[in-house]
């Protein structure tokens, strides 16, 4: 019962499609007295299979809502499901088994991802020792996931004679040793140059299409971001903005790549406006909103842009553009 009134005052139906489901999200941190609300009502659903990038400005969100979904955080209210799993009501055990088994996850510093006194193939064993797989298994199965993201030849070695992008590919294999539904990844390639984070970026492409984990990215790094099909951008704390692309093959059978930008809009039919669009026409505050066949058209305040122009003829400032 408990839990069916939360779900009204969250506003989450009690099912929905999608293997990550977030709905009204919040995460307020306390500090010294001082409250920050990291997240701030946050929806976002991501389909199984999908392998999706999330971007932001720094101080977003980002890592905080990767926290809540890898099971590492607590959010303070709201709604979060992956794979069934409700992250709100996890108890301490089933949380340790969500973070075992459901999810991997793979951080920015590739030093933190390997423990530096085992080889690449003990690292991806490691998490099969504490999920009881047998040992036969453990060393097919390592060998089997170095192999699929081409670092097989690294099996032996320590994290110290690795490069930095055989590091963060032996890191996705130690992040999928468990079959997890989920893989999160905290800017992988941050620290790496820009043909490394292409190897890198491939390695993650191959886990999500051969091994069907679904894979969410947190990312600067518009070689990452522009190579999904979908990004989503945080903006204080909310999802703003999706962009989804598309390849399609034209009649002369070369093929045509579309990005195309969509506003989110949340489950109370709140849209966030990009700001170059709000700067650029002036829009503050309010703006006049036209219901059209089609679509909603929306205008500037007229009577706020005749007052600022009055202004500025008042001050010699000359018309507005
Ligand atoms: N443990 C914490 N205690 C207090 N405030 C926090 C904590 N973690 C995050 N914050 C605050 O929450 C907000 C969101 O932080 P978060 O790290 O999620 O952003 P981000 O988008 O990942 O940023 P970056 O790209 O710089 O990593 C920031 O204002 C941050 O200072």
């Amino acid at each position: 019962m408990a839990e069916l009134r939360r779900r009204a005052v969250a506003g989450i139906p009690r099912r929905e499609a999608g293997l990550v489901v977030c709905a009204n999200l919040v995460r307020i941190f306390q500090t010294e007295g001082v409250e920050v609300q990291a997240l701030q009502g946050l929806d976002l659903t991501v389909a199984e299979g999908e392998m999706i990038a999330v971007v932001g400005a720094s101080g977003s969100g980002k890592s905080t809502l990767l926290g809540i979904l890898s099971g590492q955080d607590v959010p303070t209210a709201g709604g979060a499901e992956v794979a069934g799993h409700d992250l709100l009501a996890m108890k301490r055990h089933e949380r340790l088994r969500y973070r075992r088994r459901t999810v991997g996850f793979v951080l920015q510093q590739t030093s933190r991802n390997l423990l530096p006194y085992l080889s690449a193939a003990e690292n991806v064993m490691l998490p099969m020792t504490y999920a009881g797989i047998r040992r036969s298994r453990r060393r097919a199965r390592a060998e089997e996931l170095l192999d699929l993201l081409s670092v097989g030849h690294c099996r032996d070695r320590t994290p110290d004679t690795l490069s930095g992008g055989e590091q963060q590919r032996v890191a996705i294999g130690v992040a999928n040793a468990n079959e997890p539904r989920v893989l999160f990844a905290d800017e992988p390639t941050g620290q790496l140059d820009t043909a490394t984070s292409d190897e890198v970026f491939a390695a993650l492409r191959r886990a999500n299409e051969e091994l069907g984990v679904t894979v969410v990215v947190v990312t600067h790094d518009a070689l990452v971001s522009e190579q999904v099909q979908r990004t989503v951008r945080i903006r204080d704390g909310r999802t703003s903005t999706e962009v989804l692309r598309q390849v399609s093959t034209g009649e002369d059978g070369v093929e045509v790549h579309t990005a195309e930008e969509y506003a989110v809009l949340d489950r109370s039919g709140r849209l966030q406006l990009p700001g170059e669009f709000t700067e650029r026409l002036h829009l503050r505050k309010r703006v006049r909103l036209v219901l059209e066949s089609d679509h909603v058209g929306v205008w500037p305040d007229e009577a706020a842009r005749r007052a600022r122009a009055d202004a500025q003829d008042a001050a010699g400032g000359g018309p507005e553009h």
